[in-house]
């Protein structure tokens, strides 16, 4: 059995607002293991983002326990157990390519050295050897977030938290960089907690979909992919694919009758 990286348990969070209290997160258990790649899917205010944040330590949990790689998450986040990369790529439009990716390094003190190996190392994993100093304004938005993937990497943590990162690329550019995501997490082995909107998107990447439900924002369904590790994208035509996608769909369905 292996020891779980992420476990939430009976994970609440409630943020009181002036319109009175919004349950962000209601009983959410799960645990992730080494190597997983969970998908968080789920209508818009299901707590996707939430979850996310409690993992980093942007939000505190209001009940329940949460802990990452063994440790709070406060302490976890000292330790650098994350990258994170946002749905707006956010790279600094002054700095290089090469520079964005560099400037966690360099607030982190690493020797400049160790810096250019590692900002070399990670444009590699992204397909970007020879980008690293063109600006952002210079690169298709596709490339812009794979720049910021590379700096997630740079500091070459285990987790990678990612919310949403293609939400706003075409479908083609998305087809595209999901291959690519796939590839580089075989690669790199790293555990992902990936947000998405998209039904294919979260069937095509995970070993498992989370699927969630708003108010109060909650775990309806947790799928296990049956699927191979070997993803060409054609196999969104199999029937396994579409067995998946059928039952996210359900869950999707189910949580919202809940609401009415
Ligand atoms: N800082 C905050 N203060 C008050 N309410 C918040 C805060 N952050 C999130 N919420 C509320 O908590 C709920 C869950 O929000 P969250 O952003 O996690 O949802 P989401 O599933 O990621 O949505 P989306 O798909 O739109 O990004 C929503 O009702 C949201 O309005």
């Amino acid at each position: 059995m292996k020891t779980p990286v992420i476990k939430a348990d009976h994970l609440d969070l409630v943020f009181e607002t002036n319109d009175g209290p919004v349950h962000a997160l209601s009983d959410v258990s799960l645990e992730v293991v080494r190597g997983d790649f969970v998908s968080f899917i789920g209508p818009s205010g299901c707590g996707k983002t939430t979850f996310l944040r409690c993992v980093a330590a942007l939000e505190h949990p209001t009940g329940g326990s949460l802990t990452v790689n063994g440790m709070t998450p406060d302490n976890a986040r000292q330790e650098r157990a994350y990258g994170y990369v946002f749905q707006a790529a956010g790279l600094y439009p002054w700095r290089t390519i090469a520079g964005n990716i560099r400037l966690p390094l360099e607030i982190m003190g690493f020797a400049r050295a160790e810096q250019a190996k590692r900002v070399e190392k990670v444009l590699e994993l992204v397909d970007l050897a020879g980008f690293g100093k063109k600006y952002p304004w210079q690169l298709s938005g596709g490339m812009q977030q794979r720049a910021s993937i590379a700096r997630a990497l740079a500091f070459d943590a285990d987790i990678l938290l990612m919310d949403e990162p293609f939400g706003a690329l075409d479908e083609i550019v998305r087809d595209h960089l999901n291959e690519q995501l796939l590839e580089l997490w075989a690669r790199t082995k790293k555990t992902c907690l990936f947000v998405t909107h998209s039904i294919p998107e979260a069937v095509y990447l995970s070993t498992r979909i989370v699927v969630m439900s708003p108010r109060p924002g909650r775990i309806a369904d947790v799928i296990e992919s049956p699927l191979p590790k070997e993803r060409p994208l054609d196999i969104r035509d199999t029937p396994e694919f579409l067995e998946v996608a059928h039952r996210v769909r359900e869950g999707l369905r189910a949580g919202h009758a809940y609401e009415e």
